[in-house]
């Protein structure tokens, strides 16, 4: 049976009565990026608070690295790092004496550890400057090396790159990619943002209103917004032999409801519409299609920013 490094089984959290997650099961496996993506309030930090054991549920399970039960989840919280909402630093402190207050607290022996990680998240020139006195950018990357602190297996970074500017954003990015690349970490990473997360995870888990909308590897979120045309007809298999020995084109998909996704000939519609014409077959549909992220993603959530 594949073992999960994450797995929760219809989880459910209420705050007062309201409910904050409902039913989520998901799985995650070793060594990938899973991207949590929901807006303001979907329940992002619930989920991460839980799995990290800052809160608890009011239904469900949890399962970590193949262990459940609160006494096996204390034991295996020790291979998770987390940054979730504020990280915890003691502001007039240094970078380096913050990982050594961290280190200690976790009973973690070895001192070197403090410039190995200042080095990873390119904080090892800050020398005798304060926290307080950090950007956001760089509070953030110190953020994620206290994360590192114990060495985790399963890293958990909410909103990490909540407030930088671009080129901060492109820094975390590519540290967390280097992170599951060279220490083959998972990672769970949360944003609002789509965008923000294409391309440094591997897999998406949408979330809307507590509940998981979609689950998407980085191949199927770009399959769903690459732009092809649809064709509707009354005949799909002879289009399919049509687009093969007359449009010499093998980039299409023919779909469960029986029409074919064409991801070519985006800049000639004509030329497919005349050959269909031509063959005899009827399309009732024939058009251009394709999202943006930020479109595909409300698109899952309802399509309305408020829904
Ligand atoms: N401690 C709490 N007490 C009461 N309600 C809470 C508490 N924590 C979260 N909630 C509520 O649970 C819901 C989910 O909140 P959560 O912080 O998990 O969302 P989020 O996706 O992380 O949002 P954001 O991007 O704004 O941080 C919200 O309606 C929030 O108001």
């Amino acid at each position: 049976m594949k073992q999960y490094v994450v797995k929760t089984d219809h989880l459910t959290k209420s705050y007062h009565g309201s409910t904050a997650l409902r039913d989520v099961s998901l799985t995650m496996a070793p060594g990938k990026i899973y991207g949590l993506i929901g807006q303001n309030g979907a329940g992002k930090t619930t989920l991460m608070r839980l799995l990290a054991g800052l809160s608890f549920p009011q239904s469900g399970s949890i399962e970590l690295f193949g262990h459940q039960g609160e006494r096996a989840l204390q034991q295996e919280r020790k291979r998770m790092g987390c940054m979730i909402e504020h990280p915890g630093f003691v502001p007039y402190l240094t970078a380096k004496e913050n990982l050594k207050y961290h280190r200690m607290v976790r009973g973690i022996p070895n001192p070197e550890i403090e410039d190995e990680l200042l080095e990873l998240v390119g904080l090892s020139d800050t020398g005798k400057k304060k926290v307080k006195n950090f950007s956001l950018g760089m509070k953030q990357r110190l953020g994620i090396a206290i994360a590192l602190v114990g060495s985790p297996e399963l890293l958990i970074l909410d909103e990490p790159t909540n407030g930088l500017d671009p080129l901060g954003v492109v820094e975390v990015r590519n540290l967390v990619k280097r992170l599951c690349e060279e220490r083959h970490m998972t990672v769970l990473i949360s944003s609002h943002n789509l965008p923000e997360l294409y391309q440094t995870v591997t897999n998406y888990i949408i979330i809307h209103h507590g509940e998981i909308k979609q689950t998407l590897t980085q191949e199927e979120l770009e399959a769903a917004c690459q732009h092809h045309i649809v064709i509707h007809c009354d005949q799909p298999e002879k289009l399919a032999g049509v687009l093969e020995t007359q449009l010499n084109t093998t980039k299409y998909k023919v779909m469960p409801d029986k029409s074919i996704k064409l991801f070519d000939y985006l800049n000639d519609t004509d030329m497919v519409a005349k050959r269909i014409f031509e063959n005899g077959i009827v399309a009732t549909k024939l058009s251009v299609e394709g999202d943006t992220l930020e479109n595909y993603f409300l698109s899952v959530i309802g399509g309305n920013r408020n829904a």
